[in-house]
């Protein structure tokens, strides 16, 4: 049985647990569940803290693990689990930040304090640029530290900004690290069932992103028209019972849906219909 540790809470966790779902996985009802057995699908779900997934994973106590990008990093298990697939959810920046005007640049930052909760993440960051300053460890609400006196400037995770802002903060410097959810494995290991976790997430990460469009077009425009949908391998074509027509079916993605519809009717195209992918294996 695939071992499989996932967020118990946190932003992660109910984002996990959707993508899990149409996945057609099993998911706990009562967030006090530790542990989720679905003999269906032959896997087993550990509910644990995001922050401490990569640890699980990296010292092969389970399979994989749905966690952040970031966090795995942070938690410097790299000779003992790998990133494996990228979810496309929770994504943020890891950046330097401090009081508006404060500095201009991460050059300024030698002999200074930086608070964060990504000691992992900033220490490599320090030693990676060569710069000398001081991690100052936080759990959380490191926005606070600077007005408080015990650091000059953060690392943290952004995401809209509005933290920052409110904290009359503004980021500085390069960004260190982007950040969105990821599946990862232990290094090398391809446990049984893992092919069709990775498939399953894969087919849902497509439904997510593509569109079905159905459209009715005058054969001789039937060129034109699927150089606007080439689709992902290519454009289903069936006769009308005017023969002068045929009608196409491709996939396109979602965020071109629209300007695709936009294209096709301004070709000549009719009956133009978009629908929603449910599932899909590639
Ligand atoms: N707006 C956001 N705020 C915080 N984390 C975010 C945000 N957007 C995405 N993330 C991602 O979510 C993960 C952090 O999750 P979470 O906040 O649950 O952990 P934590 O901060 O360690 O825990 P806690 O906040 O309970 O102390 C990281 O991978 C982070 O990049
Ligand atoms: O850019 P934004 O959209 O404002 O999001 C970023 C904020 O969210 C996170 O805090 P979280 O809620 O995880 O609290 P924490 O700092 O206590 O972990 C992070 O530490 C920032 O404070
Ligand atoms: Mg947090």
């Amino acid at each position: 049985m695939l071992r499989i540790a996932v967020p118990n809470k946190g932003v992660l966790a109910e984002a996990a647990r959707e993508i899990l779902q149409e996945a057609g996985y099993r998911q706990r009802r009562d967030s006090r569940e530790l542990v989720l057995v679905d003999p269906e699908n032959q896997v087993e779900f550990f509910y644990l803290r995001p922050r401490d997934i990569a640890v699980y994973v990296g010292q092969g106590t389970l399979d994989v693990g749905l966690t952040g990008r970031d966090l795995f990093r942070d938690a410097q298990v790299d000779g003992g689990a790998e990133e494996i697939m990228a979810l496309g959810f929770g994504r943020s920046v890891f950046r330097l930040a401090a009081p508006v005007g404060a500095f201009s640049s991460e050059t300024e930052l030698s002999g200074k304090r930086i608070a964060t909760s990504y000691d992992g993440l900033l220490s490599a960051y320090l030693e990676r640029t060569g710069l000398d300053a001081e991690v100052v460890h936080l759990d959380g609400a490191v926005e606070s530290s600077v007005k408080l006196g015990v650091a000059d400037a953060i690392a943290d995770v952004v995401e809209t900004g509005s933290t920052l802002r409110a904290a009359g903060m503004e980021t500085f410097g390069e960004s260190i690290l982007d950040s969105e959810a990821v599946m990862i494995a232990r290094v090398g290991a391809r446990p049984e069932g893992l092919d069709v976790l990775l498939r399953r997430l894969k087919g849902v990460l497509v439904a997510r992103r593509w569109v079905m469009i159905d459209y009715d077009v005058r054969r001789e425009l039937l060129e034109q028209a699927t150089a606007v949908t080439p689709g992902l391998e290519s454009p289903t074509i069936s006769p009308l019972r005017d023969e002068s027509m045929v009608a196409v079916r491709s996939m396109v993605r979602k965020a071109d849906a629209n300007r695709a519809m936009d294209d096709l009717y301004a070709l000549g195209a009719r009956g133009i219909l978009i629908s929603a992918i449910h599932a899909i294996r590639l």
